[in-house]
């Protein structure tokens, strides 16, 4: 998109600022960054070595027995054609994700794999009624994930939360009943309710009961919008579901009048870079609006969305933004006091966190 074009979109002047700060931004020093990580799905960022010793524990059968060639299965890469083909991942790490066993430790382990990276908050997301295939009840599934968390937490002094997310593309009876799950472990774990899956053909609006019970119980909610469909998604996420942050967001910049919204109402947008260049939200990492976003004064949050499944870290993703974007030291440290910042987090508990945050950083 031209810069006359995005100045029509967005109905402002907008003009690319000067950056003046020259601090090195190496791989070592972001890894060192106090972080904090809103959007990751549980069942994408499985190690893939547990993969296969689940699969064999659980006398469950893989499409590959090596972690070599179960990795090109399950990491689409930038050769993949578009979010749908994208999901076909999870077919494998949710066939191994069926026991509360297998389930606990995906989530130690996601704490585990964090913590290496100085993640200090994360907020794991996860649809328990794909988990149901061996029987579990949805509390039983839920429970797996906290208890695995809380360990990592002690163990490895990650704080986290967990969202709930309904299927766009399941029948929204059941984000109901992951509504109702999520309200029940309001305060006890669950920190929100989102909405994922495929997202052309599968309107927001179908489940926005599921979202009117969430809102009504004072819980918070996030909707995967604006990914493989345009911004009518995005205001529907908003206008009908009353979302209080934006998965991705990627389409926002389609329309300048919500674009506006979002930033007046300091929306946040948990964007994940990678993954949409994989699933084709957007084509070439020169094309993605994080910078846009950015320097128009958007709320951003940076995002893995899926460890494995995109093959990433969260300091491989800020890494990105840096080369690609050329974001600097002084706006990376920016970006990780916004993502606290937009953390579903109690707020005097979070205010807490960001002053410790922010004393780290100083560092810097
Ligand atoms: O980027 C995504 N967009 C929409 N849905 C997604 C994305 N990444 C993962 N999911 C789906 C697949 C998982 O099974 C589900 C719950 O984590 O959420
Ligand atoms: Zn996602």
């Amino acid at each position: 998109m031209t810069e006359e074009k995005l100045q029509q979109e967005i109905g402002k002047e907008y003009v690319f600022p000067k950056k003046d700060d020259n601090k090195p931004v190496t791989e070592e020093i972001i890894k060192k960054l106090p972080k904090v990580e809103l959007h990751c799905h549980l069942d994408g960022s499985m190690r893939v070595e547990t993969i296969l010793e689940e699969a064999e524990r659980q006398k469950v059968k893989l499409p590959a027995d090596n972690p070599d060639k179960l990795k090109k299965m399950v990491q689409p890469g930038f050769d993949c054609k578009s979010l749908v083909d994208y999901l076909k991942a999870f077919d494998i790490t949710l066939s191994v994700l069926q026991e509360e066993e297998a389930l606990y430790r995906a989530a130690y382990e996601l704490i585990e794999d964090v913590a290496k990276e100085n993640v200090k908050y994360i907020e794991v997301r996860y649809s328990p009624i794909l988990h149901q295939k061996k029987g579990l009840g949805l509390v039983d599934i839920l429970e797996a994930v906290l208890q695995g968390l809380k360990q990592g937490e002690r163990d490895f002094g990650v704080k986290s939360g967990v969202i709930i997310c309904g299927i766009r593309n399941i029948d929204p009876k059941y984000s109901m009943k992951l509504a109702e799950l999520s309200v029940a472990y309001k305060n006890k774990g669950v920190v929100a309710f989102d909405l994922a899956g495929a997202e052309e053909d599968y309107p927001a609006k179908e489940h926005r009961e599921a979202f009117q019970l969430v809102l009504k119980n004072n819980l918070n909610s996030t909707t995967h919008a604006g990914e493989a469909y345009g911004p009518e998604s995005i205001h529907q996420a908003i206008h009908y579901c009353g979302a209080h942050r934006i998965g991705h967001g990627t389409r926002l910049f389609e329309n300048g009048d919500l674009l506006n919204y979002v930033n007046d109402h300091r929306i946040p947008l948990e964007i994940c870079i990678s993954s949409n260049i994989q699933t084709k939200a957007v084509k070439r990492f020169e094309d993605h609006p994080v910078r846009l976003y950015y320097d128009l004064g958007l709320r951003i949050t940076l995002n893995t969305d899926n460890r494995l499944v995109s093959d990433t870290t969260l300091t491989k993703e800020f890494m990105i933004a840096h080369e690609y974007y050329g974001f600097t030291l002084e706006e990376i440290k920016d970006i990780i006091i916004q993502s606290f910042k937009s953390a579903f987090i109690p707020y005097r508990e979070k205010r807490d966190m960001l002053r410790k945050v922010i004393k780290e950083l100083e560092k810097f």
